[in-house]
Order: C-alpha cells, then sequence, then structure tokens
C-alpha cells in the first residue's frame, strides 16, 4: 500500500531522474468518468511528470477527456470509449484504477465485491494482455480483495510482478494526519502517521505511537 512518506521519496527520486524515458509518462485511468476518476484526471493533467493521458470508461470517457485536455498544461489527453479498452492501454507505463461501484450509506466496502471483483479482473486481463509492465494502482474497493485479484490475474497471464501493483489508501494517511492535527493543533502538512494493513475499517491501523505529535 502507498503511503504519504513513499509517495514523498519517490517524488523526490523522480526529480532527480532526466532521461527521455522519464520525460515520456503515459498513464491511464480505467474509470475515468466517475466520481473519483475526473478529479484525478484532472490532477494527472496538472502532473508535469505525465506526458500522455488515457482516458477511459464504459460511459462518458470521450466527454471527460475533452473537458480535461482543455486544462493548459503540455500533455495529451485521449478519451476511449467502452469497447477501446486495448487502444486506451497502448504503451501506458501507469494505470490507475477507480472502475467499478461506490458505496451506499450502509454497505461495508465489502459489499461491492461481487459487482468490482469482475470489473477489475476484466481490466486486469487487458492489462496482463497490452501493457504487462505498467505499474497498477489499485483504488476499486474492496481494495483488500481488488489487489490479490489483480495479482492473481496477471499471475495466471505469467506477467505478474508484485513490485508493479499497489493499493491506492493514500485517503488514510492524509485522513489519519489531517485528523491528528485537528486534535493536537499541529499542522497537517507536517504531522506524519504511518498507516499500516490494508483499507477496510479493521485493517486500517495508524501508527500514533510512531509520530511524533503524540507522546506515550
Ligand atoms: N481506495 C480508496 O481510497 C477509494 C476507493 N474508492 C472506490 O473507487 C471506486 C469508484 O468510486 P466512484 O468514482 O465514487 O464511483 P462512480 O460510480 O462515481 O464511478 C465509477 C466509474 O467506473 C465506471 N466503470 C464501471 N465499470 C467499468 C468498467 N468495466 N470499465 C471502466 N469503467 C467502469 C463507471 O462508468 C463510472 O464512471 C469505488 O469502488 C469506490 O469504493 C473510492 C474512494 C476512495
Ligand atoms: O469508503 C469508501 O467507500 C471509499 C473509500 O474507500 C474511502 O473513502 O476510504
Amino acid at each position: 500500500m502507498l503511503s504519504r512518506s513513499v509517495l514523498r521519496s519517490l517524488t523526490h527520486s523522480s526529480r532527480l531522474f532526466s532521461t527521455s524515458a522519464a520525460r515520456q509518462q503515459k498513464v491511464a485511468v480505467l474509470g475515468a468518468g466517475g466520481g473519483i476518476g475526473q478529479p484525478l484526471s484532472l490532477l494527472l493533467k496538472l502532473d508535469p511528470y505525465v506526458t500522455s493521458l488515457s482516458l477511459y470508461d464504459i460511459r462518458g470517457a470521450p466527454g471527460v477527456a475533452a473537458d480535461v485536455s482543455h486544462i493548459d498544461t503540455a500533455s495529451e489527453v485521449t478519451g476511449y470509449p467502452a469497447d477501446k479498452l486495448d487502444e486506451a492501454l497502448e504503451g501506458v507505463k501507469v494505470v490507475v484504477i477507480p472502475a467499478g461501484v461506490p458505496r451506499k450509506p450502509g454497505m461495508t466496502r465489502d459489499d461491492l465485491f461481487n459487482t468490482n471483483a469482475s470489473i477489475v479482473r476484466d481490466l486486469a486481463a487487458a492489462i496482463g494482455r497490452v501493457s504487462p509492465e505498467a505499474h497498477i494502482l489499485v483504488i476499486s474497493n474492496p481494495v483488500n480483495s481488488t489487489v490479490p485479484i489483480v495479482s492473481a490475474v496477471l499471475e495466471k497471464a505469467g506477467v505478474y510482478d508484485p513490485r508493479r501493483v499497489f493499493g491506492v489508501t493514500t485517503l488514510d494517511v492524509v485522513r489519519a494526519a489531517r485528523f491528528l492535527s485537528q486534535i493536537t493543533g499541529s499542522n497537517p502538512q507536517d504531522t506524519v502517521v504511518p498507516v499500516v494493513g490494508g483499507h477496510s475499517g479493521a485493517t486500517i491501523v495508524p501508527l500514533l505511537s510512531q509520530t511524533e505529535q503524540v507522546r506515550w
């Protein structure tokens, strides 16, 4: 799972990187039309390390891509409709997956398994076929299950590399920092709370003993 400190160190390392390969960062968002996919695509369009953005969704991706493409940064944006998944994945270095259904009130993340498992399975199969070397960041819930599904599909296809499959749990890290800062009065940007475990209620474990703001 990706913590904020890991993200910071990745960002730092990528600043040190100046090869032409590092300048060609094609990123795909699968589920780009949704509540997470749209703002995520916008943020990726603002990211100077992203040179090309593939926005795929079973509904509305070309329209989202047209809007996002108007942002005044240099990256190219292309939208792909439902039947163009393979095209969307051509040459991508990073695939982010927010495709699937979100929770309704009263549901747990696990309740999404029946619907999202097959969505993520099919997307992973396409990645394994078209862009097997891409780094895959899984947002679709339940993350504790969708990450193993992606891994199993890639393993079956003979292209699994555990160093390239991530569950996105940054929200847990951000929330922990924000909530603790509200109690201690610290600046949330300076409040580092390592969070380990997974991304379901019981498995999100903020390590308060490891923070500077809490004395035990
Ligand atoms: N890991 C995390 O921290 C978080 C995870 N989530 C999860 O992210 C997922 C998406 O949430 P929202 O964007 O709010 O839902 P949403 O319903 O607004 O958007 C989901 C999008 O996925 C698309 N989609 C469905 N099946 C697809 C397929 N086979 N291929 C491509 N796109 C497909 C839909 O057309 C829709 O545009 C949910 O499972 C939610 O639980 C949401 C917030 C945080
Ligand atoms: O709770 C949800 O359904 C979405 C999610 O994963 C989060 O906000 O942490």
